[in-house]
């Protein structure tokens, strides 16, 4: 079933009989969801109605039985398949394997695959396709109808994360032209009405089923939409809050995490985090804490992170048994929707979310860590009481959780929109401000896209693509900055070590921290060894040159994250393959090594040609000024050229953050030394040496 190649999901490989018998158990435990109750009435609403939203509690069953319902209901005959679309792609997997599992013994192996970015297990035989919102907008570029598909299921809907929103818009447009589709909105926490009136507006009549309801409903006609609720969940899950706000949740995460060992029954523990960096902070403090405390226990507590920038067999790890053994999996928000990790029976939710959060006024993203939604924190109690009863610790007062916002604010409104613009504009969409959106993007945001957009030659001057460039940025698997400079990297004769850097940055923390002066000291001294001294850029891919960082002893002596490399090892492979394909299919990509002044320079001006909107030039204070925005910013100081790099009037940085010693001010993330007659040059190519000089001059 699975592509040559390619190996299946663990359990989606061959069948030993006692497979059989643990798939038939899967499938009757699968019975006594309390979704079931509703399945006449999911399948009744389908053959009526064009669009159902499904609100259900947490672990009632809709991210697994709804697309088996429909399966069984006959919706993937006559080759038809149902989709169901996921915020994330270690759910659109989780999912997968566990349907996949429930259903082949009906249906065969093959009936259930899956499609993220990068890696697509589907073929002519899959009849349940899982796959991320973004790979489903994609498609949507090959195939405007989504002509394969019965049933679209859009799934964890009240995260509208910005691909979502894309979705609902287009979902609305195809439904006008193919009146067969049908369309399913699920989450355990939406205004349902909002959405219904979304779709269906005020014209057709929507129609709220009677929640307690198992048969189908007498009324409504084919155009309308309908709301169904399902009550229930299959075990109780209890919440606990501080009586008093705790002043350090990393602390408190870790005594939580110990006395739940001490004194609650078996069952692993889900501890949620705002970034990768408190997971590894709480994982060694909780691992000192735990060899100061000498009381015998009965258990072992194994400690494991689960975040995205995480290798895929680490990833992996949380969800393998580890027998007599408890485990505390330390993860941020993409442990939190529609993922079920079988024995986890107690969560501590520190309460907080890392967030990019787009700054009018300064013209850039800032990544902020906030207080979760009451949505998201209920998605996370949530993961405890998925197989039995379950408690969730919340290290916040009620009061606090009170003061929470409903739901996360659209990512429409808070994130640059330059990978939107470009999607919407590939999809034809060129009036965007009239393309029918749950929340319309602000002006500002809009324009700070556009001009960024124009300024890496994606767009021409009245909007629209740049054939070459912008189409191909469309389709590219990575933000527009870096895609611009892997395009560039081809002009350059770059492409293997603009690769390198690509996938560096896609993960956090390629370094690990220096905690005090003398860790910083002996970090500086290892870190000399291969650091490149235009910046992190460089030294990105002088890492990848040297083949030595694969030996995981020497990454330690280095201060290098070895299991960071490891994903950005896996990154590099899938873009390779990526940049194969798109220069038509040659077996070796151009490559001009890094260290001789002659290559670093091509790299550096590739790179230049997508980060144009992102340099910064140092002014007569001896402070570098972002050019776009005019912002006083710092060098974060985890940058290897603030303690490396040569002196640069001008500077690339990957991205802004919070300058957590200096309130409201930015610090730049990932710099690298420029030349800024690359800008000028760069603006001369464009034609645009007016609007470049301004910068320049400064
Ligand atoms: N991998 C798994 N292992 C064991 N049980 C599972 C697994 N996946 C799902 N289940 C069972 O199926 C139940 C329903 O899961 P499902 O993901 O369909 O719920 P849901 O309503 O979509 O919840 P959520 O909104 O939290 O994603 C779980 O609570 C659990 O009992």
């Amino acid at each position: 079933m699975w592509k040559p190649g390619n190996s299946a999901p663990d359990s989606l490989r061959g069948e030993a009989p006692s497979e059989v018998n643990s798939q038939m158990f899967q499938a009757s435990l699968a019975s006594t969801l309390p979704i079931n109750v509703h399945r006449r009435q999911i399948l009744y609403a389908l053959e009526k109605h064009k669009v159902v939203v499904i609100v259900g509690e947490t672990g009632s069953g809709k991210s697994t039985q709804i697309p088996r319902f429909l399966l069984e209901g006959g919706w993937c005959e006559k080759n038809y398949q149902v989709v169901c679309s996921q915020p994330r792609r270690l759910a659109a997997v989780k999912l997968a394997e566990r349907v996949g599992s429930e259903v082949r013994f009906k249906h065969g192996a093959g009936a259930v695959g899956y499609k993220v970015r990068f890696d697509d297990q589907t073929d002519s035989q899959t009849k349940i396709k899982f796959v991320t919102d973004g790979i489903l907008v994609r498609e949507s570029l090959s195939d405007p109808l989504l002509d394969d598909y019965s049933v679209c299921i859009v799934d964890e809907a009240h995260e509208r994360n910005l691909n979502q929103d894309v979705l609902f818009g287009l979902l609305k447009k195809i439904r006008k032209r193919r009146p067969n589709l049908r369309i399913i909105v699920c989450s355990a926490t939406i205004d349902a009405e909002a959405f219904l009136n979304f779709f269906c507006g005020d014209k057709e009549k929507a129609k709220v089923e009677n929640t307690t309801l198992a048969g189908p409903s007498t009324s409504g006609d084919a155009s309308d939409g309908v709301i169904i609720s399902v009550d229930g969940r299959q075990h109780p899950v209890e919440s606990m809050y501080l009586i008093e706000p705790c002043s350090n949740y990393l602390e408190s995460s870790c005594s939580t995490v110990l006395s739940i060992h001490e004194s609650e029954p078996d069952g692993d523990i889900l501890i949620f985090l705002p970034t990768a960096d408190d997971i590894e902070r709480c994982i060694a403090m909780t691992d000192d804490m735990q060899k100061q405390n000498k009381s015998p226990k009965k258990l072992q507590l194994v400690l494991m992170p689960l975040y995205a920038a995480l290798p895929v067999h680490l990833q992996k790890m949380p969800f393998t048994p580890t027998p007599n053994k408890r485990k505390a999996i330390f993860a941020t928000s993409i442990a939190e929707t529609s993922i079920t990790l079988p024995r986890v029976k107690y969560v501590v939710d520190a309460g907080f979310v890392k967030l990019p959060f787009f700054d009018a006024d300064k013209g850039f993203e800032r990544l902020v860590v906030t207080n979760v939604s009451k949505a998201s924190a209920n998605q996370r109690a949530g993961r405890a009481g998925r197989t039995s009863p379950g408690k969730c610790y919340r290290l916040y007062p009620h009061s606090s959780f009170l003061q929470f916002p409903d739901q996360t604010p659209p990512e429409i409104s808070r994130t640059p929109l330059s990978s939107f613009i470009l999607t919407m504009k590939a999809l034809g969409i060129d009036n965007i401000m009239k393309f029918d959106l749950l929340t319309p993007p602000s002006v500002e945001s809009m324009c700070f896209a556009l001009e960024e957009l124009f300024a890496i030659g994606a767009i021409d001057e009245k909007c629209a693509l740049v054939e070459g460039v912008g189409d191909l940025l469309a389709e590219f698997p990575v933000e527009v900055k870096l895609g611009r400079s892997l395009l560039a990297a081809f002009e350059f004769g770059c492409v293997e070590e603009v690769i390198s850097v690509a996938a560096a940055s896609q993960v956090q923390n390629v370094f690990h921290y220096a905690r005090n002066p003398a860790q910083k000291q002996n970090r500086d001294a290892a870190v000399s060894e291969y650091v490149h001294n235009s910046g992190d850029h460089l030294t990105f891919a002088n890492i990848f040159d040297d083949q030595q960082w694969k030996d995981g002893n020497l990454c330690r002596e280095r201060y290098l994250n070895f299991r960071a490399l490891q994903k950005a090892n896996e990154v590099r492979g899938q873009l390779r393959g990526y940049c194969r394909r798109l220069a038509g299919g040659v077996k070796n990509l151009p490559s001009v090594g890094v260290g001789e002044e002659e290559s670093d320079v091509l790299i550096l001006k590739a790179l230049t040609k997508g980060h144009i909107f992102n340099v910064a030039k140092i002014s007569s204070d001896g402070k570098y000024r972002t050019l776009r925005g005019d912002n006083t910013v710092t060098v974060s100081p985890m940058s290897l050229y603030s303690s490396f790099g040569k002196y640069s009037e001008y500077i690339i940085f990957s991205y802004t953050e919070d300058d957590p010693r200096n309130f409201g001010q930015l610090q730049l993330v990932n710099c690298s030394a420029i030349n800024g007659q690359w800008l000028a040059e760069e603006a001369k190519d464009k034609q645009q040496k007016g609007q470049f000089s301004l910068f320049v001059q400064r």
